[in-house]
């Protein structure tokens, strides 16, 4: 290639001397803008991994993953007192710690809830709290059910100075912590993978929170020095196809209808178990059908009563012999009465150093209303409150873990710690509504529709 550049003027160009020298200047220039080049993307390079390793940093201090893991114990704030969110390992993250669990009188209990974004957690935690009791709750916050309703739930338990850290009862280590931070006197444990249905969709997440969560929960406190004494949540659903009526302690209970039910009975054993080897304190409660105010989404009445209001057809379960389904359906003032009196009357474990030195108490009570209902009277019920027809589908319950009918027998509740349920179907009910309309906003819509149903009659 010749190139045909003027150097000079006047005389004739020497062509190969002009030619190197343009060879030259160009190859110059062009290691140059080379060297420019890879200069300028090394700076490039250092400051895109500055901005990225700064914005990592941001990221994980500030928002860290709502995900639970080893790794990430962290606390989701909602108000004053938990006005940012910490890692599980900052000084400020553990004087939220031992500021929730200090008790605020004289002898009262430093209780560990697990599960305390739950609907039995969170209304327990707000009745230990008030009497004094410290509290100090703990919640994955999964989404088995609308998470927003637990958070909802989280921001009243902070209103009332309860912390709620977001960790798993698999995590070993956050556990580990959480008992070298504070030396808990009680845990009550109700974190669990609940629903007897939703058993056959996802078997493993039973195993996961009932069995595995349970036992990770039972090493951590038989090791932890004082070991708390443990109340924790079985379920009326563990006398399975039992006919005795009504249902009592003393009935046989190895006759479960769901693995939900066969998970509940097998921490009953294992609770046997760690009080045998560790002299580790246990209670067992068999609560039956729970509900009220903050209730479960996934439970029937709270559905039925979305599902009426919006016009839905609803299913109602009749046994495979045509009976009408019942349960003995129990309001949550009355099981959280029975919690801290199970919790009152707890003794204290007897081991040290994950060793027994004598034997430590082991219990398992019913909770429940002692009349069960029918699922056609709670939805007449539903539809009197509510002052709407439902649209009934009555079909046979299909064969999904589900039992005919629960009835419970609570003298000896009554008689260990004076539990004695007050509250009926119906007016239970009449404040889950109250509740329900006012959490969802809806107050005016339902009084117009039940005022204009009203004219209609
Ligand atoms: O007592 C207990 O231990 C259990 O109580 C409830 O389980 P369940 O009694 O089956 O409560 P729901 O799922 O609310 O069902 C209540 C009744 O409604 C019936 N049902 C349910 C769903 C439906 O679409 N239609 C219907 O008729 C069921 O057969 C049952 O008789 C809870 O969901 C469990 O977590 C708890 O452990």
């Amino acid at each position: 290639m010749q190139y045909h550049t003027m150097i000079g003027g006047g005389s004739p160009p020497n062509t190969s001397k002009t030619t190197k020298l343009e060879r030259y200047n160009s190859y110059i220039r062009r290691v140059n803008s080379t060297k420019l080049l890879q200069a300028s993307s090394k700076l490039l390079f250092r400051v895109t991994l500055l901005v990225a390793l700064l914005l990592i940093f941001f990221f994980t201090v500030n928002y860290p993953p709502l995900s639970s893991g080893s790794e990430n114990h962290h606390i989701h704030s909602t108000n004053n007192f938990l006005s940012s969110a910490f890692y599980g390992s900052g000084a400020a993250w553990e004087k939220h710690v031992r500021h929730s669990s200090t008790p605020r009188r004289p002898n009262g209990f430093s209780v560990l809830v697990t599960g305390a974004a739950g609907f039995v957690g969170s209304h327990c935690s707000l009745a230990l709290k008030k009497r004094g009791d410290g509290v100090l709750g703990l919640d994955n916050f999964n989404s088995y059910y609308d998470p927003s309703l637990k958070r909802a739930r989280q921001k009243l338990l902070s209103k009332h100075q309860i912390f709620v850290v977001e960790g798993d009862i698999n995590d070993a280590e956050l556990l580990n912590k959480l008992f070298d931070i504070v030396p808990f006197s009680h845990v009550l444990h109700l974190a669990a993978q609940a629903g007897v249905r939703y058993a056959m969709q996802n078997p493993l997440s039973y195993v996961s929170s009932n069995v595995a969560g349970f036992v990770n929960l039972l090493e951590v406190a038989k090791s932890a020095d004082p070991q708390p004494a443990i109340v924790w949540a079985s379920s009326s659903s563990v006398y399975g196809l039992n006919t005795q009526v009504p249902f009592s302690e003393i009935d046989r209970t190895d006759k479960p209808a769901s693995l939900y039910a066969a998970t509940k009975k097998a921490g009953e054993e294992i609770a046997h178990t760690y009080n045998h080897i560790y002299g580790l304190s246990l209670t067992g409660l068999r609560f039956f059908t729970v509900y009220g105010p903050w209730g479960r989404p996934d439970m029937a009445y709270f559905f039925f009563t979305k599902d009426i209001l919006q016009g839905k057809g609803i299913n109602v379960y009749m046994t495979q012999d045509d009976k009408e389904v019942a349960r003995d359906f129990t309001y949550i003032d009355d099981i959280v009465k029975g919690c801290v009196g199970a919790l009152d009357t707890a003794e204290k474990s007897t081991g040290s150093g994950g060793k027994k030195r004598a034997t430590a108490q082991i219990r398992v009570y019913n909770l429940g209303n002692t009349a069960p209902v029918t699922v056609g009277k709670l939805v007449g019920i539903l539809e009197s409150l509510l002052n709407v027809k439902a649209k009934k589908h009555v079909i046979k319950m299909p064969r999904n873990g589900d039992v005919p009918f629960t009835h419970a027998n609570v003298s000896l509740a009554y008689r260990d710690f004076g539990y004695k349920p007050t509250t009926d179907l119906a007016a239970g009910l009449r404040k889950f509504v109250k509740w329900y309309v006012s959490y969802y906003g809806i107050e005016a819509r339902v009084k117009k529709e039940s005022e204009s149903n009203t004219t209609d009659d």
